[in-house]
């Protein structure tokens, strides 16, 4: 059965050859907004969901993966910084502290239905001076990733630990997906 990954990011590209190499790409455009006092945990897989949905209906013979990643701090959730001085302003919030991090997984298989999980994993913050989050953001790196930070990239340097599981702070939680997959009989 054909698969496609319902994602523009290269990381989840990256995770998933991890698992199989037979797949293929076809970003969703779907709405993120949150509804408001809703649950978090719930919200990141209706967005995976979402995801893998919208390109499942242009492909309804293949198995569609779709994935979202919230940053979460004190029941607040950070999305993508909408510009530099909104990455300065999450990075503030972030330093010195442990925030979770939630990705949201949805499978869908023809046949067998959407299932949908979500992964949470805590992270710990160093404390972070004004001078190194100034250099960070003018790196670049934070721009297209919830909490403006990368734990893959540069911004590892900013981590004093993780529980739970590296790979879906980065975007996907493969051991997950890889179950979900042995589950439905795709790998
Ligand atoms: C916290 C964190 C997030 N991220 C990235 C993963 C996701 O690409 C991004 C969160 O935004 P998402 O909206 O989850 O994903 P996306 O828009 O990049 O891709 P798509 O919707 O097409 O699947 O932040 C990292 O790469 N490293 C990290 O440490």
């Amino acid at each position: 059965m054909q698969l496609i990954l319902a994602s523009q990011s290269p990381r989840r590209q990256e995770l998933l050859g991890l698992i199989t190499p037979d797949f293929s790409v076809c970003p969703a455009d779907i709405d993120e907004g949150l509804r408001p006092g809703a649950d978090l945990v719930e919200e990141v897989a209706r967005l995976a969901a979402g995801k893998a949905r919208a390109v499942a209906d242009l492909h309804p013979q293949a198995a569609v993966i779709g994935s979202d990643t919230l940053v979460v701090l004190d029941g607040q959730a950070l999305g993508k910084p909408a510009d530099e001085q909104d990455a300065c302003r999450m990075l503030r919030l972030l330093s010195g502290r442990t925030h979770e991090v939630m990705t949201g997984l949805a499978l869908y298989v023809p046949g067998q239905g959407m299932l949908t999980d979500t992964v949470v994993t805590r992270v710990r913050f160093a404390d972070l001076s004004d001078e190194e989050i100034a250099s960070y953001v003018a790196s670049g790196e934070p721009m297209d990733k919830a909490g403006a930070y990368g734990i893959q990239g540069t911004g590892a340097r900013f981590i004093q630990g993780i529980e739970g599981d590296y790979y879906s702070v980065m975007g996907l939680p493969v051991r997950r997906l890889y179950e979900r997959m042995r589950q439905t009989k795709l790998v």
